[in-house]
């Protein structure tokens, strides 16, 4: 089954002259259990799909479905209940004054779930942070840490479909691998999907079945992880990224 498929998507900011079409008949579908990745410079419209499915980029035409249905303007709160996404930053999306055990118990609450204490708990288990971390503040977290408890509240409503924004790329480069290893140790244990951006072709590489190669909006082309590994691109800019890359 296809988790996520996206047909001629158009997402653009602004209007008239100050129109910008960040993504242009983007079409590409992500299956059931699949790790997807999308890499391209800096600009090319990566987050800006991301933030389309999510409902973050309101300006948007084509067709969405998320598990065959399409989705509409307007997200009802159960879509969030199969896609979750986690960003960038942890420091922007934490909130400063909000403990861990608030940020995991509320967001399990909005979502309707009852026995909040033993999914706190399990929570914290699964993305490796234990007990101990429960009432803490997101200043007395290391970036890792605070990433583990973006993902863990993303895990909260038991998502099928996890959009990952560069979730890595904020952090110190001597714990990243540790959060991409949790990353592919949960997409396992949970069967999720996942669509995943980055601008490192070796974290997609390691991290993903196929991948779209975007510029200017565009994609240029969907690749096998294999071809990338062989650097067996077809199209020039695919090609040119592939070389650039170690
Ligand atoms: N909220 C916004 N308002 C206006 N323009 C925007 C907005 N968000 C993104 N853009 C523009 O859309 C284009 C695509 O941006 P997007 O962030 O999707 O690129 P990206 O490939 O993810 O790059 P990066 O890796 O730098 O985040 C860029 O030209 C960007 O300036």
């Amino acid at each position: 089954m296809k988790m996520l498929e996206v047909q001629d998507l158009n997402v653009w900011f602004g209007s008239g002259r100050d129109r910008v079409d960040a993504v242009k008949h983007a079409t590409f579908d992500v299956a059931q259990g699949e790790s997807f990745g999308l890499v391209g410079e800096s600009g090319s419209g990566k987050s800006t799909i991301l933030r389309a499915i999510t409902g973050l980029a309101p300006d948007w035409s084509g067709t969405i479905k998320v598990e065959g249905q399409a989705i509409g303007h307007k997200r009802p709160k159960t879509f969030f209940k199969t896609v979750q996404m986690v960003f960038q930053d942890p420091y922007a999306s934490l909130h400063p004054r909000h403990s861990v055990d608030q940020v995991l118990g509320e967001t399990l609450q909005l979502h309707g779930f009852r026995d909040i204490d033993a999914r706190v708990v399990r929570l914290l288990d699964d993305v490796g942070l234990g007990q101990k971390f429960r009432f803490r503040y997101p200043h007395q977290l290391s970036g890792g840490q605070r990433q583990r408890v973006a993902i863990a509240r993303a895990l909260a409503p038991e998502p099928d479909l996890l959009l990952l924004d560069e979730p890595t790329s904020a952090l110190d480069v001597s714990v990243q691998a540790e959060i991409l290893n949790l990353l592919a140790d949960l997409r396992t244990e949970h069967r999720l999907t996942y669509v995943m951006v980055s601008h490192d072709l070796s974290v997609v590489g390691h991290m993903c079945d196929r991948l779209a190669v975007m510029k200017d909006g565009e994609i240029v082309e969907v690749l096998g992880v294999d071809a990338l590994r062989h650097k067996n691109a077809e199209h020039p800019y695919s090609r040119h990224l592939l070389e650039a890359s170690v």
